[in-house]
């Protein structure tokens, strides 16, 4: 499975330049021929947190007819990030996965919402696990603060899933965080880890980039700079179960006596 990681710039507040930058983008890596694309979080509006009530995305319904049409168009799987979707319920942060086909086959909301950039104050919580398939592969999609919860990665796992794809607006000040925890996340669940990041500034943080692809034995496949970058890496997923096979945690584990 090739994967393109688009670690992209966000406009504040601007869904409409935001759309144009991720058309552009996603054309440009089109021309890599991945399997697979994946887009940072929140990447419609950024953390324009106050606003969305104006500016996020009814029922998601604007993001997925546009990336399922891109979808199709370039025959490509695509994670697409995180946005804001309006619903009865609130707001949440929500990710759509589409297929080559251009179908909608995940769908996941941001279950721990991060207080330090009041995240709680504006969106409501997911209640449901992030698993989907990409031709033929079970996959998980997480969603940046989600990855300090081992527990709740382990969950998508113990369930057969094989990669994380992980979006994010991870801010630099905590760059040693977000690299070690994913390592981490992929040596203990032996899984390759798919993390995509974005690049640049809003009016409160400087966001780390530094996206990158990790392998089932915690190796680096391949890591962005801190700016804009379409980042293009290769899984090899046979690998997950030959390290299951010869480390074999899931069997191993004594779930019984954890809690
Ligand atoms: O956990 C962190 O340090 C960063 C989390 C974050 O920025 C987020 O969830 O949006």
């Amino acid at each position: 499975m090739r994967i393109s990681l688009i670690q992209l710039d966000i406009a504040f507040g601007n869904p409409e330049i935001n759309y144009a930058t991720a058309e552009r983008k996603i054309h440009q890596a089109a021309a890599e021929q991945p399997d697979c694309l994946i887009l940072p979080e929140l990447w419609t509006t950024g953390y324009d947190l106050s606003r969305l009530e104006e500016i996020g995305d009814p029922e998601g319904r604007i993001t997925k007819g546009f990336i399922s049409t891109l979808a199709k168009q370039y025959n490509i799987n695509i994670v697409a990030g995180s946005v804001a979707s309006k619903g009865s319920a609130g707001i949440t942060n929500s990710m759509f996965i589409f297929s080559r086909q251009g179908e909608l086959v995940g769908e996941y909301s941001k279950l721990h919402l991060f207080r330090l950039m009041d995240e709680h104050l504006y969106l409501q919580p997911g209640e449901a696990k992030g698993l989907f398939t990409l031709d033929g592969t079970l996959c998980a999609g997480l969603i940046c603060y989600d990855i300090r919860f081992p527990e709740w990665v382990r969950a998508h796992t113990a369930q057969g899933a094989e990669v994380l794809f992980i979006s994010a607006e991870w801010p630099l000040p905590r760059l040693s965080h977000w690299r070690a925890l994913l390592i981490s996340r992929a040596i203990e669940n032996q899984c390759y880890v798919v993390a995509c990041n974005r690049a640049g500034s809003d009016p409160t943080n400087t966001f780390a980039g530094h996206s990158m692809i990790i392998d089932p034995w915690g190796d680096i496949i391949c890591e962005a700079s801190e700016g804009e970058e379409i980042l293009t890496g290769t899984l090899d997923l046979p690998r997950v179960r030959e390290i299951r096979e010869q480390i074999p945690i899931f069997s191993d584990r004594r779930p019984h006596l954890y809690y």
